[in-house]
């Protein structure tokens, strides 16, 4: 089991927050303020140049940005050395459904897990939503095809199949 972490500014909607739901759940740990976001954690920001492989699997944890997409600023976190994108992969969640790459916090995190093969974790994280499992159902084939992947190169290259 990998540990999760979000930085929460409360500038989402706090009723719409997957964040939230999963804390309550001690399902993941928040951290209000960006000095306390661990520094050796994987950091899941999609504007990073490396994409989340296999390769990551020694990290020691997973954080989201869990931020409204309108105020996010990856700058503030540029010197955090674990930055990653997750490749194609498109969204379940009833906000952006069908929408590539703007995942929920929670979709971040469930398929950051299942490339890194924790994939029973993954879906504990997505199981509290509605909608979450089918996450797993409409990215099946990616998430396995990335999670066989090599290292970030491999899964840049396999999203082209998807694209
Ligand atoms: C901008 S917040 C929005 C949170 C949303 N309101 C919720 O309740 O889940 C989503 C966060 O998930 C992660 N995330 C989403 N899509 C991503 C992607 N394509 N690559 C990397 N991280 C991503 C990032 O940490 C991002 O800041």
């Amino acid at each position: 089991m990998i540990p999760l972490y979000a930085y929460r500014d409360d500038t989402c909607d706090p009723r719409k927050c997957t964040v939230k739901k999963l804390a309550r759940r001690g399902l993941v740990r928040i951290v209000t303020s960006i000095a306390k976001i661990p520094r050796s954690t994987l950091l899941l920001d999609p504007t990073a140049e490396q994409a989340v492989s296999p390769a990551d699997r020694n990290l020691p944890s997973i954080t989201a940005l869990d931020c409204s997409w309108e105020v996010l600023d990856t700058g503030t976190v540029a010197s955090w050395r674990n930055r990653r994108a997750l490749p194609f992969l498109v969204a379940a969640n009833p906000v952006n459904f069908g929408r590539p790459f703007r995942l929920t916090s929670v979709e971040a995190m469930a398929a950051t897990l299942y490339i890194l093969g924790e994939k029973e974790q993954a879906h504990d994280v997505l199981a509290p939503f509605g909608w979450g499992l089918r996450f797993l159902e409409v990215n099946a084939d990616p998430l396995d095809d990335y999670a066989q992947a090599k290292d970030s190169a491999e899964v840049v290259a396999l999203q082209a199949l998807y694209m």
